[in-house]
């Protein structure tokens, strides 16, 4: 059986009509959906819950990072929401990454998947540089994946450019979710650390998180399909 497709599609949106109008084309079967801080922001988690009842599968990432007493409340509240996939920031510290992880233990297999997010990929090295960190991207992004790992979270949020380093250095079944992905041609906009669909699978992301060449695209169903496609699903 074939599995279901490793995209997520970022749902980055102001306009409430503009977002339903790409959810009344897009088919759970074909992707699982990303609500960030701007649309939850803006609409709370009515969205979600307006999501879920269309059928998909609802990453919420609002890249928790705050003492381990709220991040945990924060990441607790997610899985009353019942997302499939919940993030904090790497860099919030062991400590908040175990809260989080025993935040979710009365959920039990109900529980969200928690992810970390270790080096944005709108960052390069020298702009690490100029917060303080001395390491490269990869460095840093290795660092905070095995920390994250030690905590007993699912895995993390990286460049796909990490990835191969990556798995020689975390289980097997450590979830890498890469968001920078541009297909060939596409506008890179902010992203920095990039590769294409079909790389990002080859080099072994489980999950890639795709939002403007999707969603800014003249007809989003066609440009997801054609991805889908050219990934096997
Ligand atoms: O390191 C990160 C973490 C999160 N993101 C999010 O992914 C999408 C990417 O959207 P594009 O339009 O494909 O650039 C966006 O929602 C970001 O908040 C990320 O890009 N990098």
């Amino acid at each position: 059986m074939i599995e279901k497709s490793p995209l997520i599609v970022a749902l980055d949106f102001a306009v409430r009509s503009e977002l339903d109008a790409l959810v009344d084309k897009l088919d759970p079967s074909l992707c699982r959906v990303k609500v960030g801080k701007e649309l939850f922001t803006l609409y709370g988690p009515e969205v979600v819950r307006d999501l879920h009842r269309r059928g998909f599968e609802v990453f919420l990432d609002l890249k928790f990072h705050d003492i381990p007493n709220t991040t945990a409340a924060a990441v607790a509240a997610a899985a009353d929401l019942g997302v499939w996939m919940v993030n904090v920031h790497a860099s919030g510290g062991m400590k908040m990454m175990s809260a989080a992880k025993a935040a979710l233990q009365p959920f039990g297999k109900d529980a969200p998947l928690l992810i970390a997010v270790t080096v944005l990929t709108s960052m390069q090295s020298d702009e690490l540089l100029n917060i303080g960190v001395h390491d490269n991207a990869l460095a840093q992004v290795s660092r905070l994946a095995m920390l994250t790992s030690e905590c007993g979270l699912d895995g993390v949020v990286c460049s796909a450019q990490e990835v191969s380093v990556l798995r020689g250095l975390i289980p097997d079944d450590f979830l890498l979710v890469t968001p920078g992905i541009r297909p060939q041609g596409s506008a890179l906009g902010d992203q920095q650390r990039v590769a294409t669909p079909t790389e990002a699978m080859a080099m072994g992301s489980n999950y890639l998180v795709i939002g403007r060449p999707i969603t800014r695209s003249e007809d989003p169903l066609a440009v997801l399909k054609q991805i889908n496609a050219t990934l096997g699903y």
